[in-house]
């Protein structure tokens, strides 16, 4: 009896080290995963019952990190797999790909300052992704997003492997932002709160609709300004308060597990299973945007439009374009001339 409904699921096995429940088989790489983020992403996706495989992969101490996590009580066999002669290894079989590989900001950088060392490092990633597991699910996180999305939609076309139901830029941290910042200020349990948050990921391009956010406060128009200009420089106040030393990692991490775990749900088959994520879209004129996506057996089920806007977040949203339509260019341009 049991078996029979496990092959019903995606025929994948059920049963490992013991897991008594439904659940299928997942394998989940993190790349970049002796990082800041990498590290306690690596903890938080051990500590996700629907991953049976977590391959930690960095092009240094990842042996170190993967012991570590391994001996943590919990469903998922650890790997660790260090420098690109093991890259292979893996990605084979996964079915989700977390990338948070790449340098962080420094205090008076902008996330586009990263792009001449990222873009090259999430290239060459997202080639053995096409070459070793084309049918994973991808999660960026390398900064600048705006971009990094757009250079691994080229390299999987180019490869022949591109499927747009697959490809996410995780914007999660800016909804877990959101949610926070207008708990704090409409006095209402941060449990309850919703935040869509949708454009892109850095600076303007990070437009919070709390015009949409339950539960509703009716807030004074400055007080949802400041709410989204702290939104929008959530990412500069953690660079700045760590001066120096790098930027959000805890909270990215949470944010990345909340965002792998709605693609693990997707994939399993639990319905309604809706997060912000830029993805290609054509919910405005632009190729990529984030707004809220429905997640399924095959990735992206439906990206959702934009619902009604107040004034604010139109002309939020008309000041947008042009940098974000720059971003995406550029990713696109140094995917296809480099
Ligand atoms: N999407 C988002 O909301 C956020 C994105 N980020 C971005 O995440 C990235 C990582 O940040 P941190 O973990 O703080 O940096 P980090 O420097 O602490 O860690 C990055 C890791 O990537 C590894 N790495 C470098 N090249 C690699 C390659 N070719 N293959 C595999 N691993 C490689 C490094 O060895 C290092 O362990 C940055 O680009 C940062 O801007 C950070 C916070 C939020
Ligand atoms: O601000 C940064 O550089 C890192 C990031 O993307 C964020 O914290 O939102």
């Amino acid at each position: 009896m049991f078996r029979s409904v496990a092959r019903s699921v995606a025929g994948k096995n059920l049963l490992r080290r013991g897991y008594a429940t439904a659940v299928p088989e997942r394998k989940v790489a993190v790349l970049g995963a002796a990082g800041g983020i990498g590290q306690p992403l690596a903890l938080l996706m051990k500590l996700n019952p629907l991953v049976s495989q977590l391959a930690l992969y960095d092009i240094a101490n990842t042996p170190g990190v993967a012991a570590d996590v391994s001996h943590i009580n919990s469903r998922s066999e650890v790997a660790g797999y260090v420098g690109e002669e093991q890259l292979g290894k893996a990605l084979e079989g996964c079915d989700v790909v977390i990338i948070p590989a790449g340098v962080p900001r420094k205090p008076g950088m902008t996330r586009d300052d990263l792009f001449n060392i990222n873009a090259g490092i999430v290239k060459g990633l997202c080639s053995a992704i096409a070459k070793y597991c084309p049918n994973a699910l991808v999660n960026m996180i390398s900064n600048p997003v705006n971009s990094t999305v757009p250079i691994a939609a080229e390299v999987f076309k180019k490869a022949g492997t591109y499927d747009e139901r697959k490809l996410f830029g995780v914007t999660t941290l800016d909804v877990v932002r959101a949610k926070t910042f207008y708990a704090g200020k409409a006095k209402v349990n941060v449990a309850d709160v919703n935040v869509p948050v949708v454009g892109g990921h850095a600076g303007i391009t990070i437009l919070p609709l709390f015009s949409q956010a339950t539960p509703k406060a009716n807030l004074p128009e400055e007080d949802i300004k400041a709410l989204t200009k702290r939104t929008q420089d959530g990412g500069t106040e953690v660079v700045e308060a760590k001066a120096g030393k790098g930027s959000a990692t805890l909270s990215m991490a949470y944010a990345g597990a909340i965002f792998a775990d709605a693609c693990l749900k997707g994939l399993n088959g639990v319905p309604d299973v809706v997060e912000c994520s830029f993805v290609q879209s054509t919910v405005t004129e632009l190729p990529f945007f984030a707004s809220k996506v429905r997640l399924g057996k095959n990735g992206v089920e439906e990206v959702l439009g934009l619902g009604p806007l107040s004034e604010y977040e139109k002309e939020g949203l008309e000041s947008l374009k042009p940098e974000l339509k720059s971003s995406i260019e550029k990713g696109i341009k140094f995917a296809n001339q480099s």
